[in-house]
């Protein structure tokens, strides 16, 4: 392949056959098991969020997208040698997150070519640097119009019928058509012969920009064209990718029951996200759905045997989707850590590196470079933790933003002596602070979103304190929380049984037990995060002034208005007024905080 290393990959059999744990980086050293190979693999990303440049401050997560590249096309290369399939998916959500893709002015235009940056010819038809096979659209691509027409501009015409929005639609500008983003299914035969029917689904998401169209996942089911889909046949395995988590979602019920009724048995493979956590879900004794993280940590595997009642040479791996199943397919799952340590154990090759993963990861350096990303605000005295600590903890990230930065640096000067409230979704502060440089890329690593402050003036107290407990009980605007068994940020819990010294990182617990996670790590201790906080400012919690200005993230005005309501008073959409005269974002607060606060 023009686009692989001959000089460092040698002859097909120097990685096939000569498996050797290759020498571990750093003291990360971990023992790590070869994948089960099946008829039909798969590589999933989904949640990337921007973080093409890899975890800089965790090694453990440290792959970046070229090193990602390399190992794809490799192991590509060791399914086509086993005569194997092996399709690479990923379930969206690229952008917001990292400033890879946030400090640009439309958020993700510098990252989405990465997706599909080709600067070497092949000769082999279709090979695409990343080859992804399946890839369908996240909320994050459509809550701003302008993104939204990108990734319909740009980027699905890129994929053609590999790009697929079965539920999600644009008005085109140039016609005014309703037409929708990618392409709605793809019926296709693998090089191995398997015949596919994919499906790419958003969840019933109803915040999308007024260019965009989402279709409950129920009614888009039971639509014609659909059936006619399903009609045409000749499937040895439905594929349906969304971003949708895989566990309780009945956009997933309602798209298996629909398959159901005209295809009883044929194998469904689901690749969801979302929740940002590892899970797998077995749903029926023939179809199971993978999750597989968030932020380029995770890159999730599937093998799957016994498609056509044929099992392949390596029949003896994975097992039934269901204990008490006497079904003949055989399924496995894996969570690969994203790191070089992991793709050279997996290829088998110390220098698994081609050309063009090395060249995916020189211009992101450079994207870097130009971003200006390595700027410094300033130097965090201490680690800040999402979910890592109670709130009570001075390590609390939350308590951190709503308590000091956003009432110490969003003020109204003409109002700087009223007493007043601050009232946020958790869910705009998406990562952790680490000790030491607080760079620009940071900013946007904990909190991208461009959400102004606004406000209602001289709210009665009474009904003011009753606001925070109001929203908490009412609908979130947040990802909605995992059910028990599948809680927090970090995957599935489960008690440590086998840990090396290593960082602590994802312990998952899913349908198929605990040994899913490729690393053991140590477990992270995981707290729970109300959906809303409150900060106060010009008065203290003993006090109970007469009234208070009731500030507001103005991505959560709706919820704002429906908990004032409950708790007594009514306001309508008149009433809100912006809070700050100039342009100032929730994601400008801790870069102003840390130059304030934090000197280095
Ligand atoms: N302008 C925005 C947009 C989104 N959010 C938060 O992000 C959550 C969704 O993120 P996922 O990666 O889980 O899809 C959303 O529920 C909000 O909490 C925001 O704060 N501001
Ligand atoms: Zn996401
Ligand atoms: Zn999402």
């Amino acid at each position: 392949l023009d686009c692989v290393n001959r000089d460092t990959l040698g002859p097909q059999k120097r990685y096939l056959f000569k498996r050797k744990q290759p020498e571990a980086p750093n003291a990360e050293e971990v023992k790590l098991k070869a994948l089960d190979w099946g008829q039909l693999n798969f590589l999933h990303t989904t949640d990337t969020h921007g973080w093409l440049e890899g975890h800089l401050k965790e090694k453990h997560y440290g792959g970046d997208w070229g090193d990602f590249s390399s190992f794809v096309t490799i192991m590509k290369e060791i399914a086509a040698f086993k005569q194997a399939d092996l399709l690479l998916i990923d379930t969206g959500d690229l952008n917001d997150g990292n400033g890879m893709s946030d400090a640009t002015a439309v958020s993700g235009e510098r990252i989405r070519p990465l997706y599909t940056a080709r600067p070497c010819q092949t000769k082999l038809a279709n090979l695409k640097e990343l080859p992804f096979d399946i890839l369908t659209i996240g909320n994050h691509e459509l809550y701003r119009p302008e993104i939204a027409l990108d990734v319909y501009q740009n980027f699905a015409p890129f994929w053609g019928d590999r790009y697929l929005t079965s539920n999600v639609q644009i008005y085109d500008p140039n016609t005014g058509e309703l037409n929708y983003i990618g392409k709605q299914y793809r019926h296709f035969q693998t090089k191995m012969g398997l015949n596919i029917m994919a499906f790419g689904f958003l969840f019933d998401f109803d915040r999308g920009a007024n260019n965009t169209v989402v279709i409950k996942m129920e009614d888009s089911v039971k639509e014609q064209w659909f059936l006619d889909a399903l009609a045409e046949g000749n499937v040895d395995l439905f594929l349906l990718a969304g971003h949708i988590p895989v566990r309780g979602s009945s956009e997933w019920t309602s798209a298996i029951t629909a398959i159901r009724a005209v295809y009883p048995n044929t194998p469904i493979q689901i690749f969801g996200g979302h929740y940002h956590i590892r899970d797998f879900v077995a749903y029926d004794s023939r179809a199971v759905g993978l999750a597989s993280g968030r932020y380029c940590e995770t890159v999730g595997w599937i093998s799957i045997n016994g498609l056509n009642n044929t099992l392949s040479s390596d029949s003896g791996t994975g097992r039934p989707a269901l204990n008490e199943s006497t079904d003949d397919l055989r399924i496995s799952r894996k969570y690969l850590d994203f790191n070089r340590f992991t793709f050279a154990f997996h290829t088998n090759l110390d220098q698994f590196d081609t050309r063009h993963g090395k060249k995916i990861s020189h211009e992101i350096t450079q994207i870097r470079h130009e971003l200006n990303l390595t700027s410094i605000f300033g130097c965090a005295p201490q680690d800040y933790y999402l979910s890592r600590v109670a709130y009570e903890d001075k390590g609390s990230l939350i308590r951190l933003i709503s308590q000091e930065a956003i009432p110490s640096v969003v003020v109204r000067e003409a109002r700087r002596n009223n007493p007043r409230i601050f009232l946020m979704n958790s869910g705009l502060l998406r990562f952790d602070i680490f000790k030491g440089l607080f760079t620009h890329d940071d900013s946007f690593i904990v909190a991208p979103f461009k959400n102004s402050f606004q406000f209602i003036p001289s709210v009665p107290y009474t009904i003011a304190k009753g606001v925070l407990s109001a929203l908490n009980a009412g609908k979130v605007a947040k990802r909605r929380e995992p059910e028990i068994g599948s809680l927090g940020n970090h995957g599935n819990h489960r008690p440590i049984s086998q840990l090396y010294d290593i960082s602590p990182g994802y312990v998952t617990y899913d349908d198929f037990g605990t040994d899913g996670d490729d690393t053991k790590h140590p477990e992270l201790p995981n707290y729970h995060v109300p959906n809303y906080l409150q900060g106060n400012a010009s008065f203290s919690v003993s006090e109970e002034p007469d009234s208070v200005d009731v500030i507001f993230i103005d991505f959560i005005a709706r919820y704002v208005l429906d908990a004032l309501k409950r708790s007594g008073k009514e306001y309508s959409l008149g009433d809100i007024q912006d809070y700050l005269p100039e342009e100032f974002y929730s994601r400008n607060v801790l870069p102003k905080y840390a130059q304030e606060n934090w000197p280095c």
